[in-house]
């Protein structure tokens, strides 16, 4: 998408800072940013973002010597404090005027709900170094739920399954508190880089981070057709082309989804019994740019017997969600750590 600088007042931002994208959301404009987290920067000065977003992923493996492309967090929560302020910090100048820089608007930032206190507490730090006035976090699943029109306060429960680029998590809430909860660090990054470890070993062929990324996203529209890639051959370095069937997309997928599928049959299980009945009747709800993935939901609803549904926009709801809890400080106040 394209990002939206505000011209109105800002108030408040709505953060998903995601391993694979980042997602910023205002009350009165929705969703103004979806970017990946990605940043370039200098060797010498690596805490100045040369570019950010989409722009810096376009230089992702064909990084020139003295540049490289950073990403500053893994497993949905930050890495490294310096990257990730100055990552975040060039993504609120994205969407904030220069006017409007000084009076720091609010942020809700969403968390994994697997997070540590420290994890936590970095996150906090960050958002009001990069710029924000005051920061609360809402955990990842909460967010979702909310962005998808789900009253997480309400007294039944909801199961959610969020695969994000970095972590899979599984989360059931029910009245404002987490009932269960499971995750997995094995998602959307994970399933690239088996297809790319895949291709090397079974035909030979290396492939870049972006083309192995673009095979697993497009594999579905595919049908029963394949996907001619390209790449280099790996002992003779020339140019070559590989074919391959959507068949062994899914045998390349199989060991990271079957993970995806124990964590949530872990999740199944702290389950009370009562709970059952109302994920029954709602369906499970998936999330997160994994939900995309082609055959995923047929897996999820055979290995858990509920039905699944796709929130409608798996992609930004966490951010939506996030944009709504600035007015809904009871939902905040609820599931604060
Ligand atoms: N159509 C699709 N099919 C399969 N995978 C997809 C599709 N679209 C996006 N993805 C994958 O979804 C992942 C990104 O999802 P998302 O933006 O929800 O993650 P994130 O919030 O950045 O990560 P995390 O929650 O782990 O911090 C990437 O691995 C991307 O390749």
């Amino acid at each position: 998408m394209t990002t939206i600088t505000l011209g109105g007042t800002v108030d408040g931002l709505g953060i998903d800072l995601g391993t694979a994208n980042t997602v910023v959301g205002s009350p009165s404009d929705g969703i103004i940013l979806n970017e990946p987290s990605v940043m370039l920067v200098k060797a010498k000065d690596p805490y100045r973002a040369m570019l950010v977003g989409a722009d810096a992923r376009e230089l992702v493996g064909r990084t020139p010597a003295g540049l490289s492309t950073v990403r500053p967090m893994r497993d949905g929560v930050i890495v490294d404090l310096d990257s990730a302020r100055a990552f975040l910090k060039a993504i609120i100048r994205k969407v904030v005027p220069p006017w409007q820089l000084a009076l720091r608007p609010k942020g809700v930032i969403a968390v994994p709900a697997g997070a540590t206190p420290l994890e936590r507490r970095a996150l906090l730090e960050v958002g009001q170094e990069a710029g924000l006035r005051k920061v609360a976090l809402v955990p990842e699943p909460v967010a979702g739920a909310l962005g998808a029109g789900i009253n997480p306060l309400e007294p039944r429960v909801h199961l959610v399954v969020d695969i994000g680029g970095g972590t899979a998590e599984m989360t059931a809430f029910c009245y404002g508190g987490i009932l269960a909860h499971q995750s997995c660090k094995l998602a959307g990054d994970e399933l690239t880089s088996a297809l790319y470890h895949y291709l090397r070993a079974e035909h030979g062929v290396v492939v870049g981070e972006l083309t192995a990324e673009n095979a697993k996203i497009h594999m579905h529209d595919a049908g029963e057709q394949s996907l001619i890639l390209e790449g280099r051959d790996a002992s003779t370095g020339r140019v070559r082309l590989v074919t391959l069937s959507t068949d062994e997309v899914a045998e390349a997928l199989r060991p990271t989804t079957t993970e995806i599928v124990h964590a949530l049959a872990a999740c199944q299980e702290e389950l009370p019994a009562q709970a059952v009945c109302d994920v029954l009747a709602e369906g499970l709800i998936v999330m997160g740019g994994g939900a995309l993935l082609g055959g995923l939901t047929q897996l999820l609803e055979e290995a858990s017997g509920f039905p699944v549904k796709v929130a409608d926009h798996p992609l930004t709801c966490v951010a939506e969600g996030a944009t709504r809890c600035l007015s809904q400080p009871e939902v905040l106040s609820a599931f604060a750590a």
